[in-house]
């Protein structure tokens, strides 16, 4: 039998099709990196800095991208920072292609979507302006009128914690005082992303912990989407989100989250997830796979609501490598 349907039934089926298919990779997130690959040349070497890096972001979080030195996340904050281009991949922070902007495009991008707050003091402030004059110069540059951005300062740095230090310049504020006032001077222009680069690395641990509050401000209060990139692992306890980048690829992440126990008391939980990349590949945590002296070959078994990964180690006197201590059905049982 064949049915025959009227233009407006093919196109309702066409929308209804339409709307079932999955969105685009991402398409939700304010900063979506799919795929990402950076090679360098040096030398006639190559250096692969970015591996098929995938990552989401979505507006409003505040994450930390930890990972030890060289593991890519200077090159991914140069990306993300329009100062560099990746080889292959795609990366777009809200409505901005990275891949596919115009010199002029770049600069834009820089001046009014994101802020940055770099580790080095020296670079983040003007010696010889007050915080108040170092707020208010972005704006400048971006043709804000005077009292506008003079005011603008003065609530952003109240905001933050720092109004005390308005008329001071930097030589006369510490190191943290220094680093919560770059805090604001990357505000200045309301970006909708913060990337802060080592904003710690050359402050003690109480010192850290003030300047991780005002980042957790700046998130909270203000709503701006926080990206800090670190090696120092103990950021994980100061935000929701840690990931971490091995080899040029997100490997693991932390999540934390505030939960009520039975006598209403608050407890913090912190998870760690592997994370799947697009082509199905995780990465087992190291300490799992020593204690289980997992390599190279491991058996796979499909369970209804999780996935089985056993060492492929022969029992004695068997040929097969059934592990010793259950049977999993692996896929190849299974078909
Ligand atoms: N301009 C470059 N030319 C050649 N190789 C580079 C260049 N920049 C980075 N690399 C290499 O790419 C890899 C990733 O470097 P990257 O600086 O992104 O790592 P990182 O995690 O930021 O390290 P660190 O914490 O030490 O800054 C390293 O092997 C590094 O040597």
């Amino acid at each position: 039998m064949t049915t025959t349907q009227t233009p407006q039934q093919s196109l309702a089926t066409l929308e209804d099709r339409a709307r079932a298919r999955p969105g685009a990779y991402g398409e939700h997130a304010l900063i979506a990196c799919d795929n990402l690959v950076r090679i360098y040349q040096s030398e006639g070497i190559e250096v692969q800095a970015l591996q098929g890096l995938d990552l989401l972001v979505d507006p409003g979080e505040e994450i930390a991208i930890v990972g030890a030195s060289g593991s890519g996340k200077s090159t991914l904050l140069s990306v993300l920072s329009g100062l560099d281009v990746p080889t292959a991949g795609r990366v777009r922070v809200g409505p901005w292609d990275l891949m596919g902007m115009s010199a002029r495009e770049r600069v834009e991008y820089r001046r009014s979507m994101v802020g940055f707050v770099w580790q080095q003091t020296g670079r983040n402030l003007v010696p010889y302006l007050s915080a108040t004059e170092n707020v208010a110069l972005p704006q400048a540059l971006a043709g804000v009128r005077s009292a506008a951005r003079r005011q603008r300062a003065v609530e952003l740095l109240d905001a933050l914690g720092v109004g005390y230090c308005a008329d001071r310049r930097p030589g006369q504020l510490s190191g943290g005082e220094q680093q919560r006032v770059a805090i604001g001077v990357a505000l200045a222009n309301s970006p909708q992303v913060l990337f802060a680069d080592e904003p710690t690395g050359e402050l003690d641990s109480a010192t850290s912990v003030e300047v991780f509050d005002t980042l957790r401000a700046a998130n909270r209060e203000l709503g701006v989407t926080v990206v800090i990139v670190t090696h120092d692992s103990s950021v994980s306890e100061h935000v929701q989100r840690t990931v971490e980048i091995r080899d040029g690829r997100t490997s693991s992440e932390v999540l934390r989250r505030t939960h009520t126990d039975e006598h209403g008391a608050e407890q913090v939980v912190a998870e760690e997830y592997a994370v799947l990349d697009r082509a199905g590949r995780v990465q087992l945590p190291a300490d799992y796979r020593e204690a289980l002296e997992l390599s190279g070959r491991v058996r796979l078994a499909l369970e209804t609501r999780h996935v089985e990964v056993w060492p492929d180690r022969p029992r004695p006197g068997r040929h097969s490598s059934t592990p010793a201590d259950g049977t999993p059905q692996n896929r190849q049982e299974e078909s």
